[in-house]
Order: structure tokens, then sequence, then C-alpha cells
């Protein structure tokens, strides 16, 4: 079946069972992480104190780690639920936020994919790379790399870390160590609206929590920020408080023949 029918069908799939995606992320895009997964049709739940989420993972269908704004504490946490998620068989979808800019950051990540079994790792290039020990820097959450050699790292990523690997850029770039698929949607304002990765990687767990394999579920992700990215630039133009209100507007209206009018979905 092609990647945009799978994305699709991932979609019909959300919004048939709204799974429970469980998240313990940043405190800078929590709230958007959250409403973005309730305007997709799951349902987000944010927590990270471990008498709370030992109980809360037994009705989770998936779980988001985000290492944002990562303490000695969440840390524990994340590691500590990602082993559990794991035992139940729940996907886990891992941000390495910031990986390249701190030690803390580059070694927590490595920590998290070592002691884990991730599904889908998403980030940046910066991010990604500096994983494979390939560049040390990001700046700050942001990535300074370019998306020239994406296909090959993204292949290495996914092979190294025996996971989906999707990197964010103007062509997103996602990898099982075999396939590579492309995604052309997008708008450069997507960059300059804090949490836009953030979200993409709540919406990957969205998509695995309805039951989709980490390739489907990287690339829907992908395909349905950067469509809504682009539809609401349309409407807001520059005005960026506008376009961020319009990007939530736009991924609660999506559907499948939108995706299918406008997803550049590309299977290498
Ligand atoms: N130059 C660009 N043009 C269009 N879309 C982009 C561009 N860079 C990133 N995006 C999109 O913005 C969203 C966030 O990606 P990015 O900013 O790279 O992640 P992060 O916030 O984790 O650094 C993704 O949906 C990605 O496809
Ligand atoms: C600015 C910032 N600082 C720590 S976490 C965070 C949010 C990063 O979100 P994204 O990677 O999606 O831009
Ligand atoms: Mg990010």
């Amino acid at each position: 079946m092609e990647m945009l029918k799978k994305a699709c069908d991932g979609l019909s799939k959300i919004r048939e069972k709204s799974p429970l995606v469980h998240h313990i992320t940043n405190y800078v895009s929590v709230n958007d992480c959250a409403n973005i997964t309730l305007a997709i049709g799951a349902s987000p739940v944010m927590s990270d104190e471990i008498e709370d989420i030992l109980d809360l993972i037994k009705i989770a269908n998936s779980l988001v780690l985000n290492i944002g704004t990562l303490n000695k504490r969440t840390v524990e946490s994340m590691i500590y639920l990602g082993k559990e998620a794991n035992k139940l068989n729940i996907p886990v979808v891992l941000d390495p936020v910031g990986a390249g800019a701190t030690k803390l950051r580059t070694g927590t990540s490595l920590k998290i994919l070592q002691e884990v079994k991730v599904r889908v790792l998403r980030g940046n290039m910066s991010e990604i790379k500096s994983l494979l020990g390939l560049s040390g820097n990001t700046k700050g959450v942001d990535s300074t790399e370019k998306m020239d050699d994406a296909e090959d790292v993204a292949i290495l990523a996914a092979k190294k870390f025996n996971c989906t690997v999707g990197i964010s850029g103007e062509v997103d770039v996602i990898s099982d160590g075999e396939r590579v698929v492309k995604v052309f949607n997008g708008n450069s304002i997507l960059t300059r609206v804090t949490g836009t990765g953030c979200m993409v990687t709540s919406l990957t767990g969205c998509f695995l929590g309805a039951g989709c394999d980490g390739l489907t579920s990287s690339t829907a992700a992908y395909l349905i920020m950067g469509l809504a990215g682009e539809r609401a630039y349309k409407e807001s133009g520059d005005n960026i408080g506008t376009f961020k209100v319009r990007l939530f507007d736009e991924i609660f209206n999506i559907n499948e023949d939108r995706l299918k009018e406008g997803g550049k979905v590309e299977e290498c």
C-alpha cells in the first residue's frame, strides 16, 4: 500500500480508537502537544511522577518521551516508564530535543536509546547527527545542519538505533533502515513557532497508538504538520500569531480528501 493511503488509514484509526497518548515532555510546548493530540482525535495525558505514571501506562496506547526541559527526576521517570511500556508492548517515540547542544542532552538521549526499545526517533538534523557522533552543533534546540545527506543519515541512524528515524527539514526524511520516505509539504514559518517539532512527535505518538507501524506513523505526522502548515499560511501570511491558531484549525479539520489532494510524499 502506498504511504499516502497508509496515512489516511492511520488517520481514520485515530478517529475511531482515540488512543491515549502518555507524554513525559517539556514545559515549553506541553500545552500545544496536548492540544494537537486532541485536535487530531486522540487523547493526551501528561505526567512524570513515578507513582502516577505506573498506573497511567497500563491504560495508555503509546508513550512520547521528549527531553526538552530534562532534569534528573524526569529522566529517571522516562527510562523507568519506557521500560514498563516495552514490557506492555506499548510503542515509544523519542524526541531528543537539543541533543548536540549539551553533553547532558546527547548523553541522556543515547542512554534512553540504549535502555528503552524506541519505535520512532524524531528530531532535527543537528540532533540526529549528534547522536551518531557526526556533529556536535545544535543551536539550543534548533538545527544548524544542512539536509544534503539526510537520506544517508536517516538510514544510518535507523540501523544504529534499530528503529524508524524521522528527520525534519524543508523536506522531511524518514527511514526504517531499509526504506526511505520523503515528505515535501511544509512552510518555513513552522520553524518560527516553538514546539512544532515536539507536536510532530506527539502526532507520531497518536499514529503509533492507533496501531500504525513506525514508518507510517512518522511519515503521517510530518505529512499532517506540513500540509496543515501550508494551508494555515495561505490564510495567515506572516501574521505569526494567526498562523499558530490556523495551524490548530487545519489539524482539527484535516481529512482523507485533503491529504490525498495536498499530500506530497515519495517513497525512494
Ligand atoms: N525549511 C523548512 N521549510 C518548510 N518546513 C520546514 C522547514 N524546516 C522545518 N520544517 C517543518 O517544521 C516542522 C518542525 O521541524 P523542525 O523545526 O525542523 O523541528 P524542531 O522544532 O524539532 O527543530 C516540521 O513539520 C518540518 O517539516
Ligand atoms: C525552546 C525550547 N527549549 C527547551 S524545550 C523547547 C521547545 C522546543 O520545541 P521544538 O523542538 O519543537 O522547536
Ligand atoms: Mg525539536
